[in-house]
């Protein structure tokens, strides 16, 4: 026995030195590819001339610019301001397409399009700068090719990457291209640590931010740390709960939303650029889709206790904004761990309960519209929200399915219960609720989550089911 115990602990520590050997390996691996990109990135910077000053419009832009010239409030003067003025936009999805199609029709002079996702087809409904053909590509590539089409005189740089703690350096030098290449911002992102990190970058270079939002039926837009306004941080000097914060993929949205607030970004970035100004520095303007209104309320003004752009700034340099927030820099998959091990199954799994005709209950907590677009056919629906609140017609219909289970079990005492949601976040909650309602609220049950939902399911087990 005593030789058995010294073999173990001696495999252990090997286990751990191996461990440690390979994050020691992963580091090595993110920091060459960080210093990779760097590498591109800081070519990009050091090789781009600055924007050329243009004295006069030539004929071809007189005549391809006549309909907005002839505006009093813009003029010739403010197409030579624009056509003199550099953009970034972070982030090439529902907001940032609009706002790049019409600063390249504008005629702005550089835009710089960044983002580290590919195209999907979920994406297509409302990234209009993407078309079927673009799936796959990365968006900044995406984008760059169609306002290229759109006016071959913008000067377009796309940036294939992440802005995130990972790329260190890459967030370092995000401060040298604001400062030597973009007059303004747009932060088209969706995700807190990416507002974070991009309103500090405009606060230390110096650069005013037109941030917009959107998700389901709702937008807002605000112009910060422009000519003297609150930067985001005097606004939300903290970050909102990570569990408070929706998204797209999960809220939903419907793809004009975005199409209207990346047109209002792509107002106010012309507003700045041709001279007119914006008017939006110290208001918040919300938009409701479905009362078709607009709301603009005027916001505090810029703190002198901000942390970045206060009196006595702490944040002088950027800094870790996914430890600073508790989220990651993406919207992906936020994949949740709430369970141990024996409370979960795998697709495959559940896939053998299902081919063994085991007896058993499969719930589904997912909203009602989202069980409309497809759904196991022996699932029980009860939305997650409504085993929180223990709606009594609920737990009515859910008492007598766990009965009619027991019966089919000839009385055994524990009726399983899986539990499948769409990505396995929800019914892992939905797991711990039950299990508090086990034997006292309903009968007692044996509760799992099916890991990953349905779309490991649509990607594992069943290629036809819809992947949403
Ligand atoms: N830190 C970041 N660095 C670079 N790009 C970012 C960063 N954070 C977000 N983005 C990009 O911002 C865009 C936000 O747009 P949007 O939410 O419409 O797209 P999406 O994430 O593809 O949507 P969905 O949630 O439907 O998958 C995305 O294309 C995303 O890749």
């Amino acid at each position: 026995i005593v030789t058995m115990a010294e073999e173990v602990s001696c495999l252990k520590a090997r286990l751990m030195e191996k461990e440690k050997e390979i994050v020691a390996l992963k580091n090595k691996l993110a920091l060459e590819k960080n210093s990779l990109i760097d590498l591109q990135l800081q070519e990009k910077v050091t090789t781009l001339p600055p924007l050329k000053l243009k004295a006069a419009l030539s004929n071809e832009d007189i005549m391809r610019y006549s309909r907005q010239l002839i505006l009093p409030e813009f003029g010739v003067q403010g197409q030579l301001n624009l056509s003199q003025t550099s953009v970034l936009v972070v982030g090439c999805g529902g907001l940032g397409c609009p706002l790049a199609q019409y600063l390249a029709a504008a005629g702005i002079g550089r835009v710089g399009l960044l983002d580290y996702d590919e195209v999907e087809l979920s994406n297509l409904h409302r990234q209009v700068l993407h078309g079927e053909d673009s799936q796959g590509q990365a968006k900044a590539q995406s984008a760059a090719h169609a306002v290229r089409r759109l006016n071959s005189t913008v000067e377009c740089i796309p940036y294939h990457l992440q802005l995130s703690p990972e790329n260190k350096i890459t967030a370092f030098l995000l401060l040298d291209i604001m400062h030597l290449m973009f007059d303004i911002v747009a932060d088209c992102s969706d995700n807190v640590p990416t507002r974070y990190l991009v309103n500090d970058a405009c606060v230390l270079s110096g650069k005013p931010l037109v941030s917009a939002s959107a998700l389901r039926m709702e937008g807002q837009l605000t112009v910060y740390n422009y000519r003297g306004g609150p930067c985001y941080r005097c606004l939300y000097p903290k970050p909102p709960p990570p569990e408070m914060v929706t998204n797209c993929s999960d809220g939903g949205i419907l793809g004009v939303v975005p199409g209207i607030m990346g047109c209002f970004q792509a107002l106010e970035v012309l507003k700045i650029a041709s001279g007119q100004g914006s008017s939006c520095g110290q208001q918040l303007l919300m938009f409701d889709a479905q009362d078709a209104k607009f709301r603009s309320i005027r916001l505090r003004s810029k703190q002198a206790s901000c942390a970045v752009c206060g009196e006595n700034p702490t944040v002088t340099h950027l800094v870790d904004y996914e430890k600073f927030c508790g989220s990651a820099a993406t919207d992906k998959c936020r994949r949740l761990n709430l369970l141990s091990k024996d409370q979960r199954v795998t697709v495959q799994e559940y896939k053998s309960i299902v081919d063994n005709t085991a007896a058993h209950l499969l719930l589904d907590v997912r909203p009602l519209v989202e069980v409309d677009i497809c759904h196991l056919p022996t699932s029980l629906n009860i939305p997650l929200s409504s085993l929180e609140d223990r709606k009594s017609e609920h737990i009515r219909v859910l008492k007598e399915r766990i009965g009619r289970v027991k019966e089919e079990m000839l009385n055994e005492s524990q009726v399983p219960v899986y539990v499948i949601c769409k990505l396995g976040n929800d019914s892992q909650k939905a797991v711990q609720v039950l299990e508090k309602m086990s034997g006292s609220e309903v009968d007692f049950v044996t509760v799992k989550d099916i890991c990953g939902g349905l779309m490991a399911w649509a990607q594992k087990i069943d290629p036809s089911f819809p992947q949403y």
